[in-house]
């Protein structure tokens, strides 16, 4: 079997006023989606980056993979090395809260882009479900939980109407849109993405989800920006409110020194991003779980292999997301349903893209009680929908957004704004 064909396309879709540590989410966000075929007529899809930097490599690897067996993933690997490194590929401004898009990840992010292509076309010739190529599903429902953001009603100079979920920065705002939510899609556990807000007042949002929700297990992310004496406050505040504590404060040493003084779990996506931070946050005891995401920590089965180090050295997994589609979506339940040590609820941000932005056929993915159900359809088990996917790069090509800066977004409701870490 050969690949005959491979196309790369970037599209942009709606993304709501949500806000974060760096500063708020811009009217589009971008995404590649990859689609392979095989001389015997078989397609992998996969989804990524769709960041200028990131969009560049998988373009140049497009034409050589052409030829390439689906079966041969070293081969992959080595070609993606080998084109990364003529490239130098430039830092991303933003990249810590997507870390994929980082120049040091561009190997494990072209990688992990075409690796899911490439095991989806493995799984539809083979006609089992993709998981089995990751050693069969430990768990055919995987659960997510509620990813709430702090957010404005509108952008400002929206170039569209505004979405439904309305503003939310209070107490009673955050408690109702994790109402919607968990209405909506049945999550039993609840993440507030934080480091936005005075941290008093996030904290306040925690004690009133907590009211709201008795027993559902609660995260809040302030993505490093609070300081090491500011998340110690919070965290005598919030006592034992938590399931873990995401990315309080920056830094591995602050991570560790934390742990230290609090006895809290903590969980980041920020300072474990590799196999090399790995060993050192291991070595100094920074952080007792670890987000994987295959999209940057080089595909599915690196992050089956992610999982067996923390299962080694004994701290937790749980998943990060960033903006994406159902390909993004069904490949992160893949890999979660073949981790078996994968002991918390998922993140996801798919509630926040809207139903009639999907590139899959038969629209957006069901989440039925929190949880994606793993099929026995053939690989990720979906089927591209070329006219939403020309609908999208379409808008694209036409939004005017080429690499993701919640910074200088932020700039434009708030010119002073800068991008300073730790901002409380
Ligand atoms: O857990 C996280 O750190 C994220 O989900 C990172 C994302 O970029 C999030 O902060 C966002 O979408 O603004
Ligand atoms: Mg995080």
């Amino acid at each position: 079997m050969k690949i005959t064909r491979v196309s790369v396309t970037p599209i942009a879709f709606r993304d709501p006023p949500l806000l974060n540590a760096s500063g708020i989410h811009e009217p589009f966000a971008l995404r590649s989606i990859i689609e392979i075929e095989s001389d015997n007529g078989y397609i992998g899809l996969g989804e990524s980056y769709g960041d200028a930097p990131a969009l560049a490599i998988q373009q140049q690897l497009q034409s050589q993979l052409i030829g390439l067996d689906p079966f041969n993933l070293n081969q992959l690997r080595a070609i993606v090395q080998a084109t990364v490194a003529a490239n130098k590929p430039a830092s991303v401004a933003g990249a810590e809260l997507a870390p994929g898009s980082h120049a040091s990840k561009a190997v494990s992010n072209a990688y992990s882009a075409f690796e899911v292509a490439f095991l989806d076309l493995q799984a539809h010739y083979l006609n089992v479900p993709l998981v089995d190529l990751l050693g069969g599903a430990i768990r055919d429902e995987v659960p997510f939980s509620a990813y709430l953001f702090f957010k404005y009603a509108e952008h400002i100079d929206s170039p569209y109407k505004p979405d439904n979920w309305g503003e939310a920065l209070s107490e009673q705002q955050i408690v109702a849109q994790a109402a919607r939510m968990i209405e909506a899609y049945g999550f039993k556990s609840i993440k507030l993405k934080a480091g936005t807000l005075l941290p008093e007042h996030e904290v306040a949002c925690i004690k009133a989800l907590k009211k709201a929700f008795p027993g559902f297990p609660l995260r809040i992310d302030p993505n490093g920006n609070w300081s090491l004496e500011t998340a110690i406050r919070m965290a005598e505040l919030l006592g034992d409110d938590l399931q873990y504590y995401e990315d309080p404060t920056p830094g591995l040493d602050g991570m560790a020194e934390l742990h230290k003084r609090t006895g809290l779990p903590l969980a980041t996506n920020m300072v474990v991003t590799d196999f090399d931070e790995f060993r050192r946050s291991v070595a100094q005891n920074s952080v007792q779980i670890v987000l994987a995401d295959h999209h940057y920590w080089g595909g599915l089965r690196d992050t089956q292999t992610l999982a067996k180090m923390c299962d080694v050295f004994g701290l937790g997994v749980s998943m990060h997301s960033n903006s994406h589609l159902g390909i993004s979506l069904m490949a992160m339940a893949h890999v979660a349903a073949a981790v078996p040590n994968l002991d918390y609820a998922c993140d996801t941000h798919y509630p926040w893209q809207e139903p009639d932005e999907e590139v899959i056929k038969g629209g957006k993915l069901p989440i039925v009680d929190g949880c994606v159900k793993i099929t026995r359809a053939p690989g990720l088990g979906l089927e591209l929908d070329h006219e939403q996917l020309a609908k999208l790069h379409d808008q694209y090509l036409t939004c005017g957004i080429r690499q993701r800066d919640d910074v200088r977004q932020m700039q434009r409701y708030k010119a002073d704004w800068r991008a300073v870490k730790p901002r409380f």
